[in-house]
């Protein structure tokens, strides 16, 4: 393990960096368990995660020493429990802001949290909140990105990395201090009451917003747009009838066609 500051900012201050782990989440959230004080804003990144998790019981594929895989706690007291969407937000916009001055325009957030080029996946997240008296307490934050990967798996055949897009490795730590700078911009923002500015950055940066794409949902193929994401985090899909529709995460697949 080792411990590095990063620019006197909280985010990424504590870091601790593991060589081989299950999965870095499983490994802050057992910290959590325990009783262990972590600080908020610790950082915990792995060299190679062999059981990362993904959303849905998916795996997390990531080549050893390649790749970014790595959780962060925060501690979001302040926020109502109704308004958890509201990290997923701030994470995925700190992640954003800091590929988008390497990467330009291509890069969109795929609703609620993928990391997307183009129509590929360049990264995830999962994002484990625990509530504890109607209250939030933790937010493990654990995000995959593809940065030095060049293959991938058959079933990660949507993945892409920086190198695959820039022809060129990518130095991993000067990113990661990158992304938890831009993401804590976003949760102090979050913090001091400027969710509307958070919402609505979030909303302009979705993928397939305002055009017109197919999607399934219980097992039926039907033609949308995306239009918003509702405070809860719901995303609303206006149909061909001009019918506003909402769907979690386990009711939506986006297809690609
Ligand atoms: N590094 C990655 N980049 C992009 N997508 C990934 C990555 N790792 C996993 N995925 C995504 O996760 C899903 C694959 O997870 P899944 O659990 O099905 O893995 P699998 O290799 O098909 O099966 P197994 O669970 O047996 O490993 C796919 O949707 C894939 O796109
Ligand atoms: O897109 C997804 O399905 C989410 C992928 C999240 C992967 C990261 S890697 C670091 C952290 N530890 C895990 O086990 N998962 C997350």
């Amino acid at each position: 393990m080792q411990n590095n500051i990063f620019s006197g900012l909280f985010v990424g201050q504590n870091l601790v960096t593991i060589k081989q782990v299950d999965s870095t989440n499983s490994f802050l959230k057992n910290l959590l368990s325990n009783s262990t004080p972590v600080p908020e804003g610790t950082v915990i990144m792995a060299e190679e995660q062999y059981a990362g998790r993904g959303q849905q019981q998916n795996t997390w594929h990531s080549e050893p020493g390649k790749n970014l895989t790595f959780s962060l706690l925060l501690k979001p007291h302040f926020l109502a429990v109704g308004d958890q969407f509201d990290l997923n937000r701030a994470a995925s916009l700190g992640v954003y802001d800091a590929l988008q001055p390497i990467l330009g325009e291509q890069l969109k957030i795929k609703w609620p949290n993928d990391i997307y080029y183009g129509d590929r996946k360049l990264g995830g997240m999962l994002i484990e909140n625990t509530i504890q008296g109607g209250q939030l307490k933790d937010s493990v934050i654990g995000i995959g990105l593809n940065i030095n990967q060049e293959n991938f798996p058959s079933g990660a055949s949507n993945a892409t990395s920086v190198k695959q897009i820039l022809q060129k490795d990518y130095e991993l730590t000067l990113l990661l201090s990158e992304i938890c700078n831009c993401l804590e911009v976003y949760y102090l923002k979050l913090k001091a009451g400027e969710v509307d500015f958070v919402r609505n950055t979030y909303l302009s940066r979705l993928y397939w917003l305002n055009e017109v794409k197919s999607f399934e949902s219980n097992n039926r193929v039907f033609n949308g747009t995306v239009k918003n994401v509702l405070p809860n985090g719901l995303l609303v899909i206006e149909d061909t009838k001009g019918q506003q529709l909402e769907f979690n995460l386990k009711e939506l697949k986006f297809l690609n066609k």
